[in-house]
């Protein structure tokens, strides 16, 4: 895209369809005279005389614990410099919205017209009341630093300048790994420092604080290298002076290990670059533009590990990956400080989450085909989903160890928990299925494992410990698929057409023979078929050499549900098999059957699926509240449909009648308790909220879950078949990964239950 296309995106995105990037949105209901008499006078009277007789109440009645200042001058604006507090604006409104979705956390931008740091200090501490904590953000040095020590000193909320050790927290983090991933030592790297100023001088000292030497270090300002000799140095930059004849950021560079850049765009050129030691450091912090631009700096030095503080570049080290999850951790706690111990918990959180396996969401954000820790990858993307519940809680335990905890966490393992809901990222129904998965471990069956997103499924479910997967496909490519990704566990791999698994395929291909000799099979067929991976892997499950199996990624549905069908046999007692979708909605989980299998199914076979989707449901430690959905309320229709359905309930209310199973019902009464409450007051379901949805036929279900899926974006479980007498699972053609993970993990659990009813 041209430079002038992107101006124009970047303007018509902040100015439609709203101008701006952030609104207030009320989290209590006003929808009548009464919510409005409790929202506000009298009733708002009543908070106000508490928190009056104790201000900590303020906590308990408003939204201080989870609200953060962002303020700002408008000095030292991104790179951009002194632009005053009106344009610095965007910045703080971008920073509330960073703030909110990744870390939950509300945000009043506030940009303050004032330089002299007294008054600042004074207008911040004046307004410091409204706040659970404050950011301050984009204050030029050496001000910045006064304003902060006199701020943090005088309130008892924590307070952070995000320049100076939200970055000095991301980059020292990323260091650390590059410095690893270099074969370096910092005890020994020669670093230079480009910039003097707030993020540059707080950076330095965290990265004194893991092991750089001073004496290892040159700085350079605008005017080049901080001599000791030089004059009118502020108290912070004599910190960094050396005694080092060198005058220049060119002669700084000279066989250095690292450069870090906090300064401004374009200082740094290629010869610089190569003048640098062998596998050099260069972190371009400046934005927007950085110290060098990442295409010139790679194609300069194949040896080199890059970064910038740019989004569209690997490595983005940017204290964006810090301020929201520092706050979280630091508001939990109600901690009165951001300490030393805080940050550098936050920095081995951060460096060692880059060296764990990255979910497939991220490399989906990403595009990327698989991130792994390395030259590219030095430090988490910002989309990483795990930030939000790996590192406030490191934070919250450093706050807590260090004694500025008001409010100490106990109970860590429902913390996390929170924390997921926070993001939307927990979705506790499945978070409930994998770690049930997890208590007992089965052997899952990927039949396409020569698949690379089955793969890579497998080997989530393998380093999240949901399952030990068995690979089946072509060797060689699931060897090759492996190394691609970074799947160094040792698993087995079965490629059912090779000589290797005679053995297994005479042996699987007379048991399938037995069961189906007068069924027209020949023993020559059978042992054909074995070569099938379908088949192969469904007589696996049945010959319990596998617990569970996973298959349909790569083929249409019918194709791949046809063998199985005829291979596995039924529950007891089941003369059909059905489906179902779990669907994680925003209104929490909804089961949707038949979603796949039965196209029209009788008023009998609706029973059935109703029974067989409530044993799913109770699987996953809830009560069924079924309603069964038509076009049509109780009867008012005549149409075959409908009357099929009320036929199916009248049967499930006479033979079971505890069962909290009603309609026919249109959806919305299903789904809306005060208007099924008032339009239908006699129905089982009034008072229970709908978790089940049975559908009269297939078109409508299927329909019904893909629109869930794709309009809004619901986590889907499934579909999941019902009936069978072994955990066997379909995919829909091109399933996600999450989604066969989910998947792996549910059949995993239903294996456990098997065991358990035998
Ligand atoms: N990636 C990230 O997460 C972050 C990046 N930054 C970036 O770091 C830069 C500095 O921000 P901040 O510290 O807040 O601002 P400050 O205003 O506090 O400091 C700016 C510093 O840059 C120095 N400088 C300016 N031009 C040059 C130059 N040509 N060569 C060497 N030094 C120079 C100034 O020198 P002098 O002292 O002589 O005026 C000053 O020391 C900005 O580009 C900002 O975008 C900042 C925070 C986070
Ligand atoms: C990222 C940031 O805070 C800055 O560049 O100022
Ligand atoms: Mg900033």
């Amino acid at each position: 895209m041209s430079d002038s296309r992107k101006r124009h995106e970047a303007l018509l995105y902040h100015a439609k369809p709203k101008p701006g990037k952030i609104e207030v949105v009320p989290t209590k209901k006003y929808a009548t005279q009464h919510d409005l008499a409790l929202a506000y006078s009298p009733g708002v009277a009543e908070p106000c005389l508490e928190i009056a007789k104790d201000k900590n109440n303020s906590y308990k009645y408003t939204s201080k614990g989870n609200l953060v200042a962002v303020i700002s001058n408008g000095t030292a604006v991104l790179g951009l410099g002194d632009i005053g507090p009106d344009a610095s604006k965007p910045v703080m409104e971008g920073k509330g919205v960073l703030f909110k979705i990744f870390a939950d956390i509300d945000v009043f931008d506030i940009e303050v017209n004032e330089t002299d740091v007294d008054k600042f200090i004074q207008i911040v501490k004046a307004i410091a009341p409204t706040f659970g904590g404050i950011n301050l953000e984009d204050i030029k040095a050496p001000e910045a630093f006064e304003i902060e020590r006199r701020l943090k000193a005088e309130l008892d909320i924590p307070v952070m300048h995000d320049d100076q050790h939200g970055t000095a927290i991301i980059s020292a983090a990323a260091l650390k790994n590059a410095i690893e991933i270099a074969n370096k030592d910092f005890s020994k790297v020669k670093i230079v420092v480009n910039g003097a100023g707030a993020a540059a001088i707080s950076c330095t000292r965290l990265y004194l604080r893991l092991g750089a030497k001073t004496e290892n270090i040159v700085m350079c300002d605008s005017k080049g290298v901080i001599r000791k000799d030089r004059e009118n140095l502020t108290l912070e930059k004599a910190e960094f002076a050396t005694s080092q004849d060198l005058h220049t950021l060119e002669e700084a560079m000279q066989n250095a290990d690292v450069f870090i850049g906090l300064s401004q765009g374009n200082v740094v050129t290629p010869e610089m670059l190569l003048s640098m030691a062998k596998n050099p450091i260069v972190f371009a912090m400046a934005n927007p533009v950085p110290e060098i631009n990442y295409d010139l700096a790679i194609a300069t030095r194949k040896d080199i590990i890059m970064a910038t503080g740019r989004s569209d570049h690997p490595n983005q080290v940017n204290n964006v990956l810090g301020f929201p999850f520092i706050f979280r951790g630091a508001l939990d706690v109600r901690a009165t400080k951001i300490n030393e111990e805080m940050k550098m918990a936050a920095v081995h959180a951060l460096a060692d989450l880059a060296k764990k396996s990255v979910p497939e969401q991220v490399n989906i954000v990403y595009d990327e085909v698989s991130l792994s820790f390395g030259k590219e990858y030095i430090i988490p993307k910002p989309f990483d989903p795990r930030l939000i519940y790996e590192i406030p809680p490191a934070i919250a335990k450093a706050a807590i160890e260090s004694g500025v905890a008001l409010e100490p966490i106990t109970d860590w393992e429902k913390y996390r928990e929170e924390l997921m809901e926070r993001s939307g990222s927990g979705r506790k129904e499945i978070r409930m299925i994998h770690n049930r998965a997890k208590s007992n471990i089965k052997r899952i069956v990927f039949a396409e494992a020569d698949y690379l997103d089955v793969l890579k499924a497998a080997q989530r479910v393998h380093d999240e410990k949901i399952g030990l997967p068995i690979l089946l496909g072509r060797k060689e490519v699931i060897l090759a698929l492996k190394e691609e990704i970074g799947f160094t566990a040792d698993v087995p791999i079965l490629d059912p057409k090779t000589d290797e698994e005679d053995d297994r395929r005479n042996r699987y291909g007379e048991a399938y023979w037995k069961s189906r000799q007068r069924k027209g099979r020949t023993l020559t067929e059978a042992k054909k078929l074995m070569r099938e991976r379908n088949y192969f892997a469904a007589m696996m499950v049945n010959e319990n050499e596998a617990d569970a199996l996973i298959t349909g990624y790569s083929r249409p549905y019918p194709s791949v549900v046809r063998p199985i069908l005829e291979l596995i046999e039924k529950d007891r007692g089941i003369s059909r098999v059905a489906a179902c979708n779990l669907m994680i909605t925003k209104q929490g989980p909804l089961f949707l059957a038949d979603t796949t299998i039965n196209i029209n199914p009788t008023a009998k076979d609706l029973i059935k699926i109703t029974q067989m989707t409530s044993n799913l449901v109770k699987m996953f430690g809830m009560k069924p509240n079924v309603a069964m959905v038509s076009f049509s309320n109780f009867g008012s229709s005549k149409s075959e449909s409908s009357q099929k359905i009320s036929e199916a309930v009248a049967y499930i209310h006479r033979n079971y009648p505890n069962a909290v199973v009603d309609g026919e019902i249109q959806s919305d009464f299903a789904l809306n308790p005060e208007l099924l409450a008032k339009e239908f007051p006699f129905s089982k379901l009034n008072g229970k909220k709908v978790n089940v949805l049975i559908f009269p036929n297939l078109e409508a279900a299927n329909i019904t879950y893909k629109l869930f899926k794709e309009v809004h974006g619901a986590d889907s479980i499934g579909p999941v078949i019902l009936g069978l007498s072994k955990p066997v699972h379909v995919l829909q053609l091109g399933a996600s990964v999450d989604e066969m993970v989910n998947m792996a993990a549910l059949a995993a659990v239903d294996a456990q239950q098997r065991e358990k009813n035998k």
